[in-house]
């Protein structure tokens, strides 16, 4: 396994962020990591790269093993080497990994001279490959360019061109796309989803488009309020989620004019992460299933198929419905599932 996370707890200050995430990626695999605006996302892959420590994350249980080293109490300087080298990170925002005062082949020349030992004209030549790749006319010219030169797509596309350029053995991108109009969204992804079969690399993609997760992921992590909801293979979740929440995202139509990160169809939001309850299922005030079960137990990730799901009453066991009224009282309720 090239990537393993178990178990891992994160918190800031006394606020527990992550609690016990669990999620593996293998070579020529690529792992959705999705979940509505709160779900804890970012601060995993942040967590992945150690890049958490900067915003004072503190890890409190759990390991992440890399290609066999476990990564966790790793020195900031053996973490340095690793990010960028091997586990390569593309933010969501552009402009804080672009230096506006250099031009863009030197910054992706750069990453090939420093991590790979590159001459200048090799990292040069390396650099014009990777842009040619990622489908960019011409270019040996706009490696010329400066940053303020480009639109945001294009400056997007540097930025992952520079995750590239160390042919790092794992990609962590949160949102590489979001700046990028639709067609290009597409063709970047799966310009991304072959480099990681060619390279036979992993990728981590952090998303909120179930139907990206779709398209290009084998594997998929749902997360809700800092905690694992399901995961698994993309096949087995796309077409029988178990978790009322997987089933909710998958049912989330995308619009235009939404919120980032919004989710239709379900009424309420994540809750603040100061208001995370321990002993329940944090989704239960928004779940049409739940029950005093819900709102008493922490649920365990239990095998459904090739998935593990986190819920009292997964989709497609006995209680196949929401709850209404016309359900038995709580104790035979429960019995009878
Ligand atoms: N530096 C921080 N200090 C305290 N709490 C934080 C910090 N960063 C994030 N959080 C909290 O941690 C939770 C998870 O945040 P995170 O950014 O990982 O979510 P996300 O799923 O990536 O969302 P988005 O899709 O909006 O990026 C949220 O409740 C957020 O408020």
């Amino acid at each position: 396994m090239l990537l393993d996370v178990k178990d891992l707890s994160l918190r800031i200050g006394a606020v527990n962020l992550l609690d016990r995430i669990s999620f593996a990626v293998d070579r020529g695999q690529v792992l959705g990591l999705v979940g509505e605006s709160g779900s804890g996302k970012s601060l995993t892959a942040m967590a992945l790269t150690g890049l958490v420590r900067r915003i004072g994350g503190v890890v409190t249980g759990g390991g992440i093993t890399f290609d066999g080293q476990e990564l966790i109490g790793l020195k900031e300087g053996a973490y340095r080497k690793l990010r960028g080298k091997r586990i390569a990170f593309i933010t969501q925002n552009p402009m804080s990994a672009l230096d506006a005062l250099k031009t863009i082949g030197d910054q992706v020349d750069q990453v090939s001279r420093l991590h790979l030992g590159l001459g200048r004209k090799a990292a040069r030549a390396h650099t014009v490959d990777i842009l040619t790749r990622l489908r960019i006319p011409d270019a040996a010219t706009v490696a010329l360019a400066y940053p303020h030169q480009l639109s945001g797509g294009m400056k997007q596309r540097m930025v992952i061109a520079m995750a590239l350029a160390a042919d790092a053995d794992l990609i962590v991108a949160d949102e590489p796309t979001t700046a990028l109009d639709v067609t290009v969204q597409a063709q970047i992804v799966m310009i991304l989803a072959d480099l990681v079969k060619k390279r036979n690399i992993g990728l981590i993609l952090i998303t909120h488009d179930m139907g990206v997760v779709a398209q290009i992921c084998d594997q998929v992590c749902v997360l809700y309020a800092g905690r694992v909801a399901e995961t698994g293979p993309v096949g087995q979740i796309m077409e029988a989620p178990r978790h009322p929440y997987s089933a909710a995202l998958i049912g989330c139509i995308p619009r235009d004019d939404m919120v980032p990160g919004a989710l239709m169809g379900i009424a309420g939001s994540v809750p603040s992460a100061v208001n995370y309850g321990e002993q329940c299922c944090r989704f239960a005030s928004r779940c049409a299933r739940a029950d005093h079960a819900c709102t008493a137990l922490r649920p365990e990730m239990t095998p459904h198929g090739q998935a593990l799901v986190a819920c009292h009453y997964p989709l497609g066991s006995d209680l196949t419905g929401p709850r209404s009224s016309s359900l038995p009282q709580e104790g035979a309720h429960a019995q009878s599932r």
